[in-house]
């Protein structure tokens, strides 16, 4: 597709991938971001709308902007490096968002892993607003393994608690294989993304069962009393909410970062951003087992697929790709104008 040429119908739009990046940069920069910020922000969120991640697509950019709007975050932040040793980095994001931070440190964090092996970086004082996969995918792109997580805002009830303490807590994983994309997961640790809660509210859907209360802990399925004073349930039982529970210590206690229950939004009408910690572990598999770890992992998956399985976490969001790579990103018309005139001002 040409750049600046979406194709519109009364509903809907294609708009090729380049175009949507350069249309979001706009739009972040007209409303407050560094340019340098914008970039990374605008890829991160057509990456997501371009594989049908559409939770944390151009579903957001009113969350980013009213955020940025309010002054809670720091959207011309830079992020400070810290070597601190041998397998461990350190950034401070400076109270902006996570992805320039991880870009800030990536080429050190590969480094590290590199030649020690493993590498870790955590990252504090950062907001993380975007679907995690985005920031693990690229390590095993590069045939290194990735593990990240994030901490959120409160709006889940520990597992046998009486009230919301954890956040949403997602956990992403890549690794590499012989003949096809990496392996890749992304799940949140609650039942349902919180994105997902309000887009099946704006759309009038209801939620499956178990996976929210109303604001008396009464188990319901309308996700308007799940956003109007409810709560989210762990995914699992007391399983989710064990990793729920590692993500808070892990994203949170071991980088310095805030708990998802530490901090509240009341002074910052607009503010949508968690202000919390990130984690990233990166393995080089050369330096492991002797064994090529891409061929294990491309066996596991014909085993899998033996097995009878059909469908493997990252398929769908990979087919999704090739199908936008192929004829275009399809978004309502209606975004598509919307994103134009923010662009504008
Ligand atoms: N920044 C933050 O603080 C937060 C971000 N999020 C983000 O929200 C997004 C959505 O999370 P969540 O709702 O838990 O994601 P889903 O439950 O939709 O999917 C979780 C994972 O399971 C895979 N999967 C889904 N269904 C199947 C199936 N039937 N068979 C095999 N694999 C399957 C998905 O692959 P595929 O993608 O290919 O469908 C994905 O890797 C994530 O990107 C997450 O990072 C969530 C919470 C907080
Ligand atoms: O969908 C979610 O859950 C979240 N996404 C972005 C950050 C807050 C939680």
């Amino acid at each position: 597709m040409s750049a600046q040429s979406p194709i519109v119908d009364n509903a809907t739009a294609l708009i090729g991938f380049d175009d949507l990046v350069g249309l979001l940069h706009a739009v972040f920069v007209k409303h407050g971001t560094s340019p340098q910020v914008a970039a990374i922000l605008a890829h991160n969120c057509a990456s997501a709308e371009r594989d049908g991640a559409h939770s944390h697509g151009i579903f957001r950019i009113p969350g980013y902007l009213s955020t940025l709007a309010s002054g809670w975050v720091d959207g011309k932040a830079t992020p400070v490096v810290t070597d601190v040793a041998s397998g461990f980095v350190r950034v401070d994001a400076g109270n902006g968002f996570a992805q320039p931070a991880l870009e800030a440190a990536r080429a050190l964090l590969v480094d590290k892993a590199r030649s020690a092996g493993i590498a870790l970086l955590a990252i504090h004082n950062s907001h993380h607003f975007a679907a995690l996969w985005p920031d693990v995918e690229p390590f095993a792109e590069e045939g290194l393994v990735a593990l990240s997580v994030v901490n959120s805002m409160t709006c889940v009830v520990p597992h046998g608690a009486d009230r919301p303490l954890f956040g949403t807590n997602p956990i992403a994983f890549a690794a590499p294989r012989a003949d096809g994309l990496p392996i890749v997961f992304d799940l949140a640790t609650s039942a349902i993304a919180h994105g997902d809660v309000q887009i099946a509210a704006r759309k009038g859907e209801r939620l499956s069962p178990g996976m929210g209360v109303d604001s008396l802990g009464q188990p319901t399925t309308d996700p308007k009393a799940v956003l109007e004073g409810g709560a989210l349930l762990p995914f699992g039982g007391h399983k989710g909410s064990a990793l729920s529970m590692m993500v808070e210590l892990l994203a949170a206690a071991l980088t310095g970062g805030n708990f998802s229950f530490e901090f509240n939004w009341a002074d910052h009408p607009g503010a949508r951003t968690p202000w919390t910690g990130q984690l990233l572990i990166v393995i080089d598999p050369s330096k492991t087992a002797g064994q090529n770890f891409a061929e294990r992992s491309q066996e596991l998956v014909r085993q899998m697929h033996a097995a009878g399985l059909r469908r493997l976490p990252g398929d769908r969001r990979h087919r999704t790709r090739a199908k936008s790579q192929a004829a275009g990103i399809e978004i309502e018309a209606k975004d598509l104008r919307q994103l134009q005139e923010l662009a504008q001002g």
